[in-house]
């Protein structure tokens, strides 16, 4: 039988958090997931050595170093660090086998972007997950450039995708708010000649254009009087590897020790070392409007990053209203912020949630049915969400949730259950090591009480 995103198949792991106890502690998370895939691409295409401290050792990330082994690049782990001694620019080969991307959107549709305009076949593979999401989004400009795409099934892999013998510059307007969309034609641009340019009317996170900065490629940046961005690449220009790049922890992990931290009562948590890029924040700000005590300690500079420790105390939330223009910045936070907001007194409405459906799951759906399962007040729309709290989480939990392969959706509830009067369970926990490995061992550690669960 096939692995189907919407059952967990027979190696599933079934978990379940309980009410616990204050969580107090201090602790680090790993380091940020898009930053981790960023630093294998660029790292693996350029010409020297680059050393990286730091790097978040999830299967997604992996799955990219992977890929960019298969393609050339020498990647190695030396104890704390990992070395990765790129091709040089331009030559990447072509991989012998397909390019197994298990889990991961961001790596696979990064990766399509960087090879799109070599003269040879790359055939990408993923996890039932994967293989529902749309890659059109990516697929659509790389044709513009002279890409051939063959798949089965319209723009969803596995698929395959050959370069032109050279690659035409264009300049794309990115039509829906997304990094990945906006990171797949500059990697593309990287080996093509002339100026590739992305215009991009809603910022989102901007990694991959401070990237290429740091590794030398020739970008210019440039924002007009509406917020509109304009990014332009010199393409074919030399890459030289990082020697010392550092990667700051993941505010998008963070966040769910975050948001465990002002629910259960008594807590006081310190998460030490968390990226602060504006572009990653929104769901600091939409905590702090609800009156939740988290202090941003030590602010300062990393690997030419913001970052800080957040201090957080058990705090008592109320309703509040998220804009849709707060959505890029804290995209992945959603299912979190539901589970937050059902500890809330009043109503939580958060809008401008249309990309949330093509995540690892359909977000919106998989978090109206954990809340529904778990006896929490709420109302899905099209591209919104309303959640009503119980602010002592009585009558809340008892439910199972079907994570459908989403990472985020397994960590969110159990972060539930530690708060709620009955005990909350997924049913399956390990798509958690795709962007979080250390999430249950940090739980623990804090005193969250999680158990196998059946
Ligand atoms: O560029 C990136 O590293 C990411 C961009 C976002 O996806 P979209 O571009 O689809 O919004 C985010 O959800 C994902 O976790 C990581
Ligand atoms: C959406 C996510 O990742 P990706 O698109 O890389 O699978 C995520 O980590 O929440």
């Amino acid at each position: 039988m096939s692995a189907d995103a919407s059952h967990p198949s027979p190696s599933a792991r079934p978990l379940a958090s309980r009410r616990t106890g204050a969580l107090k502690g201090t602790v680090s998370v790993p380091g940020d997931k898009s930053i981790s895939h960023r630093a294998f691409l660029f790292g693996g295409l350029a010409a020297g050595r680059t050393r990286v401290s730091g790097l978040l050792e999830g299967e997604d990330v992996l799955a990219t170093g992977r890929a960019m082994r298969q393609m050339g690049a020498r990647i190695e782990r030396d104890g704390a660090h990992w070395i990765i001694d790129g091709v040089g620019n331009g030559a990447l080969l072509e991989p012998e086998g397909v390019l197994d991307f298990g889990n991961a959107g961001t790596g696979s549709r990064l990766t399509m972007g960087l090879v799109g305009p070599y003269d040879f076949t790359t055939t990408f593979v993923g996890d039932a997950s994967l293989s529902r999401r749309p890659m059109g989004r990516v697929l659509d400009p790389l044709r513009e450039m002279g890409v051939q795409v063959l798949a089965r099934s319209k723009d969803r892999l596995p698929l395959s995708i050959r370069g032109p013998r050279v690659a035409a510059p264009i300049t794309y307007r990115v039509p829906m708010a997304s990094a990945q969309v906006k990171s797949a034609v500059l990697f593309a641009g990287l080996n093509t000649p002339g100026t590739t340019t992305v215009v991009e009317p809603v910022m989102t996170r901007d990694h991959t254009e401070k990237m290429l900065a740091g590794f030398g490629a020739r970008v210019h940046v440039e924002t007009d009087a509406a917020g509109v961005r304009t990014i332009a690449l010199e393409g074919q220009g030399d890459l030289q590897g990082v020697p010392d790049f550092v990667v700051p922890g993941d505010p998008s992990s963070a966040a769910f020790l975050v948001v465990a931290a002002l629910l259960v009562e008594g807590s006081d948590v310190t998460v030490r070392n968390a990226l602060m890029n504006p572009t990653r924040t929104g769901l600091i700000e939409t905590l702090r409007e609800m009156g939740a005590s988290i202090e941003i300690l030590n602010p300062r500079l990393s690997g030419g990053e913001d970052v800080a420790d957040l201090r957080v105390r058990h705090s008592p939330l109320r309703g509040v209203s998220v804009p849709a223009s707060r959505a890029p910045s804290m995209i992945d936070e959603y299912p979190v912020l539901a589970v937050a907001a059902a500890f809330a007194d009043g109503t939580t409405r958060m809008e401008g949630l249309e990309e949330l459906r093509v995540k690892e799951s359909d977000r919106l759906a998989a978090v109206a049915a954990g809340l529904a399962a778990n006896g929490v007040a709420h109302e899905e729309g099209e591209d919104w969400l309303t959640v009503t709290g119980r602010p002592d989480g009585s009558g809340l939990g008892g439910g199972r949730v079907a994570t459908h392969l989403d990472h985020r959706i397994a960590m969110s509830f159990l972060v539930m259950g530690l708060a709620s009067e009955k005990p909350v369970s997924v049913d399956d926990a390990t798509m958690i090591a795709t962007s979080f490995p250390e999430f249950e061992g940090l739980v623990s550690g804090l005193g969250g009480m999680l158990e196998p669960a059946s």
